[in-house]
């Protein structure tokens, strides 16, 4: 298997400069590869760093130490060390981010806040337009909605908004932080068949779910996360 993501020894400490500057060790040496077609679960106790790494993962975090090696665009870059501007084109065309939360934006209409990841790749909007309704259809978001921006909607409704969006553009890699959370049994067997279709075309998967049966249905394996032992308790 052809491995598009490789972590090495990525370590993050957090300081508290409203706490007295407290330092808070999360991530310690942190290793994990991830294949096309593979899908990894993190798993470990709740405060055990799965967030915290998953968000490294996606640039929102700058790590203390370590790498984050990507492959964009025929080549492999470390995103642990990418400038902004870098990352803007990896998020872009390679690395997609699905989360149970919607970041609204004001008076845009449903169905062009889910084609616009799309839309900044030139793909034709007719094109975008298609794959956009499939997944709302699919994601059982009334179709009374798509036209409305999504402020006003519910919850769960916001949060199938958003995977929709999350998964209209084909990424090679894809970062899931609990796209099931809250989700009745139906929408997240959507969100579980959508999972396994970007695995059969090879995406390579690393998420978060804390639901076992979704954990069960689409893990290829598990890497578990110990807390870092800062040596304090004993
Ligand atoms: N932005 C932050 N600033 C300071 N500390 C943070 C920050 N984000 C996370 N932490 C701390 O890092 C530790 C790990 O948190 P993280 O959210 O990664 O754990 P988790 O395994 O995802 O937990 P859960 O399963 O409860 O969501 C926690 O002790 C948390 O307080």
């Amino acid at each position: 298997m052809q491995p598009l993501l490789r972590v090495e020894n990525l370590s993050k400490t957090f300081v508290l400069h409203n706490q007295g500057s407290a330092a808070l060790p999360v991530l310690e040496n942190a290793s994990l590869t991830v294949c096309a077609g593979e899908c990894v679960v993190l798993h470990g106790r709740s405060g055990s760093g799965k967030s915290t790494l998953l968000r490294a993962l996606y640039g929102n975090y700058q790590a203390n130490s370590g790498h984050i090696w990507l492959q964009h665009q025929g080549a492999w870059m470390d995103l642990a060390q990418a400038p902004a501007r870098q990352i803007i084109a990896v998020r872009r065309d390679t690395l997609g981010w699905v989360s149970q939360f919607l970041r609204v934006i004001p008076r845009v209409p449903t169905l062009e806040i889910v084609m616009q990841p799309l839309l900044e790749r030139g793909v034709a909007r007719a094109f975008c337009e298609k794959r956009a309704r499939d997944l709302l259809t699919r994601l059982n978001v009334p179709e009374r909605l798509w036209s409305l921006a999504p402020s006003t909607f519910s919850g769960g409704e916001q949060q199938r908004v958003n995977i929709a969006r999350g998964f209209i553009a084909d990424y090679p890699v894809l970062l899931l932080d609990e796209p099931t959370a809250s989700l009745d049994s139906a929408n997240s067997a959507a969100v579980v068949e959508l999972i396994e279709q970007a695995r059969a075309r090879g995406a390579a998967i690393v998420g978060i779910f804390h639901d076992a049966a979704v954990r069960e249905r689409v893990a290829d394996r598990l890497h578990v996360m110990q807390p870092v032992n800062t040596g304090a308790e004993a």
